[in-house]
């Protein structure tokens, strides 16, 4: 009986002590797999030292992440690893890296990560941060008929009348140079895609047009919605907790009820027989062609002005501040393109051939100040290995435009090694599609500033002395986007400003045709 007993209690003796130490494996392996957790893997691209659970969270850089991006790869290279928890981003940092990562492994190097905000904005149907798949594709297949270099020649007209309307309207208000090349920008973007110009900056579809995208920056830029991707759980926060969830309600349903009546407005065209060749009227003509429902056309609209409109307004404001910075490379523009147009004609796009050192000076600002210094991130489709290392499946993949260009020699360089497609448009699949049209916008505006105008830095009128815009004072988000700066802009002759108005003036017929395409309000 004794013995017994004492058998029992021996038994529950190391019952208790093999549950003792079964708590103190599991103990041991939670601590060891959270302690990995933020850790590097071994055969992952090298990067900064990573903190248990964190990884490099904690030096991740909230505000102008190009910079930080640039100061890393000096030191851990062409390709490194970021650690976001247990998740991992890749940084691509030279030319040579991006064209094997996003050119050779395209096929599994083009998608995009999840975006929360942007799902819950844009439900998946915008292109830039569309996933890579059919979706994707038919979108994409649409964007390229629209935006290739042979479409391209039948934007010429339009693009040509609002250049002549933009070296007018500085003519005529130089004081507002910076809202003259916005509603520039978006009005070629708006005409080529819905078929609809607007005369002025104060027009409603441009000022709600950048006010949407003002608020959608709001929302995407370093702290403007909790880290929702990184930590999913914080997407079940109720919205009278979360005010980033009310403003991507609000950004959605201003912007459709900017873009349904645009598109409104074709459909009413194609069925009166008004038609003004617009690029949603023949992609509603060809719905089935594309396999797109009606909101994957509308969605198509709202990416291409989004992406469109900004862009070349900012590079053309770059141009400016670059031309202040640097009075002796405009004064060697302006005697090539003296030269070669001479006084009695405007410079065409044609023209742009015949001026190698402006066109050295275009991939300058280009390389200098590249709009989207980070890109748009890309994502790894399945696990890779690139560069010799190993990029698991999921990982965002930036390319680090800014360090890329930073890379390479400053300076204007005629000696045609520079490319001619800069970095700045992306690579791979994902590339830039509105390459031509920015190009084109960009060749003409640049050739006609310098041709036209002489832009000068103002004086302090206390101490007279010259007030240089600063170039790095941009907004902070997925574009850098220069803050209005001031700047003196005269015309460089008589015989110069009366061509130009007479250039005007022959554009208006061309105008007549995207002038009728009015907006309705009120749709969905
Ligand atoms: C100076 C002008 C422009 C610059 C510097 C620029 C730059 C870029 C960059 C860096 C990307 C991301 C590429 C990548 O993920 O690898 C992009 C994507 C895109 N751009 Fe542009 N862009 C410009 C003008 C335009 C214009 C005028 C349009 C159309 C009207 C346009 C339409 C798009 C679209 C639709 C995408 C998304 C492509 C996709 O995800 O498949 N862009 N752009």
């Amino acid at each position: 009986m004794i013995g017994g007993h004492t058998a029992l209690i021996v038994n529950s003796y190391s019952y208790d002590t093999d549950g003792l130490s079964l708590l103190a494996i599991i103990f041991v392996w939670v601590v060891q797999h959270l302690w990995r957790i933020g850790s590097r893997e071994q055969a992952l691209p090298p990067g900064p030292p990573t903190l248990p659970l964190l990884g490099n969270l904690h030096v991740f850089p909230q505000t102008r992440a190009h910079l930080k991006f640039t100061e890393w790869a000096r030191t851990y290279g062409e390709i490194y690893s970021l650690k976001i928890g247990s998740g991992t981003a890749i940084v691509v940092s030279s030319s040579k890296m991006a064209r094997e990562c996003f050119e050779l492994h395209g096929a599994t190097t083009s998608d995009r990560p999840a975006i929360h905000v942007g799902e819950l904005v844009y439900k998946g149907l915008e292109l830039p941060f569309s996933r890579y798949g059919p979706h994707w594709r038919n979108l994409r297949r649409a964007a390229h008929d629209l935006l290739n270099r042979e479409a391209c020649l039948s934007h010429l007209p339009i693009q040509r009348a609002e250049a002549s309307q933009l070296m007018y309207d500085v003519l005529q208000q130089p004081q507002h140079l910076y809202q003259h090349i916005r509603r520039y920008a978006a009005s070629v973007a708006l005409s080529v895609t819905f078929g609809l110009h607007c005369s002025t900056y104060d027009n409603p579809v441009i000022e709600e047009f950048y006010e949407c995208q003002r608020k959608w920056e709001h929302i995407l830029r370093p702290g403007g919605h909790p880290p929702v991707d990184i930590f999913p759980i914080l997407k079940y926060i109720p919205e009278r907790w979360a005010s980033w969830k009310g403003l991507c309600r609000e950004v959605r349903s201003r912007q459709r009820e900017l873009y349904f009546p645009l598109v409104q407005n074709c459909i009413d065209r194609i069925e009166s027989d008004r038609r003004n060749h617009s690029f949603i009227e023949y992609v509603l003509e060809h719905e089935d062609h594309y396999e797109f429902t009606r909101e994957m056309t509308v969605y198509l609209g709202v990416s291409l002005i989004e992406a469109g409109a900004d862009t070349a307004a900012i590079f053309l404001q770059f141009f400016l501040i670059f031309m202040l910075a640097h009075p002796d490379i405009k004064f060697r523009a302006q005697k090539e393109i003296d030269d070669v147009i001479g006084d009695n004609r405007n410079p065409n796009l044609e023209d742009i051939g015949d001026l190698p050192y402006i066109k050295a000076i275009i991939n300058e600002v280009h390389r200098c100040r590249p709009i989207a210094p980070t890109a748009i991130p890309h994502a790894a489709t399945k696990d890779e290995k690139i560069g010799g290392f190993f990029i698991p499946k999921g990982s965002p993949i930036f390319m680090n435009i800014w360090g890329i260009e930073h890379g390479t020699k400053p300076g204007v360089d005629t000696t045609g090694l520079r490319s001619d497609m800069p970095m700045s448009f992306g690579g791979g699949r994902r590339i830039c599609p509105g390459v031509h049209l920015a190009y084109n916008s960009i060749a003409m505006n640049v050739m006609n500033l310098l041709w036209a105008f002489n832009v000068e830095l103002p004086k302090d009128p206390l101490t007279g002395n010259p007030i240089l815009p600063d170039e790095d004072d941009t907004t902070d988000g997925i574009l850098l986007t220069p803050k209005p700066f001031k700047c003196v802009i005269i015309p460089r002759s008589q015989a110069k400003a009366d061509l130009i108005r007479k250039q005007f003036e022959a554009a208006k017929p061309t105008f007549e045709l995207f002038d009728n395409a009015a907006l309705k309000r009120g749709a969905t």
